[in-house]
């Protein structure tokens, strides 16, 4: 049983506000509200894993935060990395980054291909997808109709989704550039708060496969049987938000009940497993595609570590500290990790 690795990281500043009463401080691993003259506020201060302040780079977030996550998924455990955060807080900055800075998941395409180099002994197979949910439902971004996507579950597959194309790969660039083509079809739209903002959940898949070569006395390989199958989930979630602030009609209006619903339904789950033991009672996983889809993640067999993304200026206190809430929830999972072998 292990803890789920929850950081949290402080965007840059986009608004200049003359005065501030109160602002958030960063000290080690700690993030608290103060006072204009510095005082402490008591009750909100919050400790985690890693806390990322406005100067950290995505490097420095993978590093401390996914790396371990991807080494695992190499070598056979589920894995699942994503951004939680209030709209425009930076998740989609963290998870895909920019040309100077990288995202998570760039980073960990590359990690992945170096790790299984060095793994000499072993061969591999590789197959992505790229999926979102949007309006509650789910599509295919690498192969955008449509069709919309049914989540299933098996005993033998677990929960899966029918239909969904998978690419075999075997570079880094390889994957990269799916990922470029699947970004095209993701649904963006504007909103006041954010000029890009995703007003869906993305989930980037990789399924890593592998198995020994063994040497025979002759020098050549020959395979033994027990195949290890894991799959790595890198997610980055629509942002939750005010309709008042952001703006929302229409379009913009549905899409963001949609967003809100399925991420209330994923801090329902977060609360639930964040009581443990017996207490927790029935989890509702297939209450949204998200938390059916994020399930192994969240209290099952999977390594998972969540970057909960908050807002520095003074307007977001509320949604800053109701991200930080679910983050200390979060921080109370626990997850049973197990090579998946067979
Ligand atoms: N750490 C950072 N360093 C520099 N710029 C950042 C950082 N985080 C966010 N930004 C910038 O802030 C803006 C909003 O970030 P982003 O689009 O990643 O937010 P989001 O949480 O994904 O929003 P939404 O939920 O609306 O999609 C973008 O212009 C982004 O480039």
């Amino acid at each position: 049983m292990e803890k789920i690795c929850v950081a949290v990281r402080v965007r840059p500043p986009t608004l200049q506000q003359s005065h501030n009463e109160t602002h958030w401080k960063v000290e080690d691993n700690r993030i608290s509200l103060h006072k204009s003259l510095g005082t402490p506020i008591s009750g909100i201060s919050f400790a985690f894993d890693h806390i990322f302040d406005q100067i950290c780079t995505n490097q420095r977030v993978y590093d401390l935060l996914t790396k371990d996550v991807i080494r695992a998924a190499v070598e056979g455990f589920n894995g699942t990395a994503f951004a939680y955060g209030q709209t425009s807080s930076g998740k989609t900055y963290t998870m895909n980054g920019s040309e100077k800075d990288p995202g998570i998941i760039q980073l960990a395409v590359k990690d992945i291909f170096l790790n299984i180099q060095m793994m000499a002994t072993r061969e591999f197979l590789l197959r992505v997808s790229y999926m979102e949910i949007y309006n509650e439902e789910l599509n295919d971004l690498l192969a955008p109709d449509d069709k919309k996507l049914q989540i299933h579950e098996s005993l033998e597959r677990g929960i899966f989704v029918a239909g969904l194309r998978e690419e075999i790969v075997n570079s880094a660039d390889q994957v990269l550039k799916l990922i470029e083509s699947g970004e095209v079809n993701r649904h963006f739209g504007e909103t006041n708060m954010n000029a890009r903002s995703s007003r869906s959940h993305t989930i980037f898949r990789m399924v890593i496969e592998s198995k020994d070569k063994d040497i025979t006395i002759s020098g050549d390989y020959s395979s033994s049987d027990a195949i290890r199958v894991s799959v790595l989930n890198l997610v980055d979630l629509a942002g939750s938000e005010r309709i008042v602030k952001t703006g929302a009609d229409g379009v913009r209006l549905k899409e963001g009940k949609h967003i809100n619903k399925s991420l209330l339904v994923l801090g329902n789950v977060i609360n639930k497993l964040s009581d443990g033991g017996k207490q927790r009672g029935h989890v509702p996983y297939r209450d949204s595609k998200l938390t059916r889809i994020l399930q192994p993640a969240l209290g099952g067999n999977a390594k998972t570590s969540i970057i909960c993304t908050v807002a520095p200026e003074e307007v977001h206190i509320e949604e800053t500290r109701g991200t930080l809430q679910f983050a200390s929830r979060a921080k109370r999972i626990t997850n049973c990790a197990q090579v998946n072998e067979r």
